[in-house]
């Protein structure tokens, strides 16, 4: 499990995370849902260790994260961080070499699946093929969190389909996913819990299925009673 407790950030003087609170479950997919800026990536990054905290704690399976915790652990940012010259088959090569956790097997299998050459270079990538790629060198790794930064956005209605295929299939199996997004319309079949935040806080967190059940409400149902007042 994933525990983020009371998580405070600051830029500069400006207050970011006021005390953000909540916990991504093994074998589920959380969504941290918000506009624009309210501190989603911040969130990721400081789950990552990627940037300080000043106030809270993270801990993942109960243990703050150390050097050996990204071996269980991975970030896959909303652009890709290989080089333009790169193909795609260098830049799994590189993820080879680089991570002991990663699964060759599996990336041949998101190759196909993706539909993906291995000799395009990321420079001649569509916007929608780039994300795939990104996704791919995530997912091919052995571990058992994966964060993902907007994993569906600015991308076409297909590609998007495709990338939401991923997320039912084996290829999550029983991992915990934490996928941010400000747009939930087409995934929202796919979320397992719901993190809304809103100034710097988390304004809800619950169950999409159990909302679904028991009060007969989508999550953008939910989101509405809590953003539209
Ligand atoms: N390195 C930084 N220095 C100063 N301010 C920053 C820095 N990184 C982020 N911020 C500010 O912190 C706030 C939260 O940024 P963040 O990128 O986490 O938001 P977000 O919810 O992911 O937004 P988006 O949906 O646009 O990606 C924004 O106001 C942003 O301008």
């Amino acid at each position: 499990m994933i525990e983020v407790k009371e998580v405070e950030k600051k830029f500069g003087r400006k207050k970011i995370l006021k005390g953000v609170s909540f916990t991504a479950n093994k074998g589920e997919i959380t969504c941290l849902i918000g506009i624009n800026g309210v501190g989603k990536t911040t969130i990721l990054n400081a789950i990552m260790a990627l940037t300080p905290i000043h106030k809270g704690q993270i801990l993942i399976d109960g243990e703050p994260l150390k050097e050996n915790t990204f071996e269980k652990i991975t970030f896959i940012p909303d652009a890709i961080t290989m080089l333009p010259q790169m193909t795609i088959a260098e830049s799994m090569e590189f993820m080879h070499d680089f991570y002991a956790s990663w699964n060759q097997e599996r990336a041949t299998e998101l190759l196909s699946f993706f539909k993906l050459k291995p000799n395009d270079r990321i420079a001649s990538l569509s916007k929608g093929n780039s994300a795939k790629v990104n996704l791919l060198l995530g997912l091919a790794l052995d571990v058992d969190y994966v964060l993902m930064d907007e994993p569906f956005s600015g991308i076409d209605m297909f590609s998007r389909e495709e990338i939401a295929n991923v997320f039912t299939s084996h290829l999550i199996e029983n991992r915990g996913v934490i996928i941010t997004t400000h747009e939930v319309g087409d995934i929202e079949h796919l979320i397992d819990k719901v993190v809304l935040l809103d100034d710097g806080m988390v304004t809800k967190e619950f169950n999409a299925e159990e909302a679904r059940e028991n009060e007969g409400k989508s999550v953008i149902d939910v989101m509405r009673e809590v953003y539209v007042r």
